[in-house]
């Protein structure tokens, strides 16, 4: 069977640098162009790559991502800073190429994908909650990717199940004192040296508080992640988001 022709875009970075040992070690993969800050995009397209892996900054990438989707270069994104904006933008790009599959992946974790199907599960029982993000200083955006897409589930499902607005009787607070909101759930972000990527979810409800938290070590956890996507965006043409998609949650 032929390999997977593999690009990293960012192969300099602390996330790139580690899928670039990832896929250079995966037997059915091969890679085929690692570029980074100020290389050209068209080393992809003259290696034949199959499927990019996006791993840069909010900044850049949905102008590589218009590069991939246009030359029918399959995506594996990690990167974060994702609005219903951007989402609606990258659809809009597949509707002409549509053969093209882009899995935007809010985190590769399998034990935060996790965390986030019980947060679903939980969001409808509980009448508070509030997320607490933790990271490395370097990191570009807050509040985190993870934290927004973990919000955004919790939300739905309190809607879904007709719950009302969380109590805040808060009438006077210092600015950021409460954090940032985000569809409704409180949402606060640590940057502190020493710390990879960790999350805390807290339920509340009268006498009793559930926390879901995952912590990130390394970010060679994040790997196992990154390969499953990769093999398979390419049988899943359009947008996925979350690699929960191509994950047996339930089996
Ligand atoms: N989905 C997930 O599981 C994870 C996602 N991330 C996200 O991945 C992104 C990268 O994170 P890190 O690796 O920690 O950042 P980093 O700053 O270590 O690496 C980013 C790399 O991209 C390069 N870059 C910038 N512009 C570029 C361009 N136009 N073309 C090619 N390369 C370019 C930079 O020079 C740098 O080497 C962030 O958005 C972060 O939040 C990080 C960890 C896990
Ligand atoms: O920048 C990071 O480090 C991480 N970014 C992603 C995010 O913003 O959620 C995933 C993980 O939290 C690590």
């Amino acid at each position: 069977m032929s390999k997977l022709r593999v690009a990293v875009i960012g192969a300099r970075g602390r996330m790139g640098s580690e899928a670039v040992r990832a896929v250079e070690a995966a037997d059915d993969m091969e890679l085929v162009a690692a570029v980074g800050r100020g290389d050209s995009l068209d080393a992809l397209a003259d290696a034949g790559t199959q499927v990019a892996v996006e791993l840069t900054h909010p900044d850049v990438v949905m102008g590589n991502l218009a590069f991939c989707v246009e030359r029918g270069i399959h995506a594996v994104v990690g990167t974060t800073g994702w609005t219903e904006e951007r989402l609606a933008e990258l659809r809009a790009r597949l509707v002409d190429s549509p053969d093209t599959g882009v899995l935007i992946a809010p985190n590769f974790g399998i034990g935060a994908i996790l965390s986030m199907h019980f947060a679903r599960q939980a969001a409808r029982f509980f009448e508070s909650v509030e997320i607490v993000e933790l990271h490395h200083p370097n990191k570009a955006d807050a509040p985190s990717g993870t934290a927004v897409r973990t919000a955004e589930v919790i939300a739905e499902a309190r809607r879904a199940a007709g719950c009302p607005p969380q109590p805040d009787a808060t009438t006077t607070a210092l600015e950021g004192a409460r954090g940032a909101t985000v569809d409704g759930v409180p949402v606060h972000a640590v940057r502190l040296r020493g710390l990879v990527a960790h999350q805390e979810i807290l339920f509340g409800e009268e006498g009793e508080i559930l926390t879901i938290r995952h912590d990130a070590m390394n970010r060679t956890s994040f790997m196992p992640g990154v390969l499953l996507g990769i093999r398979r965006i390419v049988e899943r043409p359009g947008l996925t988001r979350g690699l929960e998609h191509f994950m047996d949650l339930d089996g």
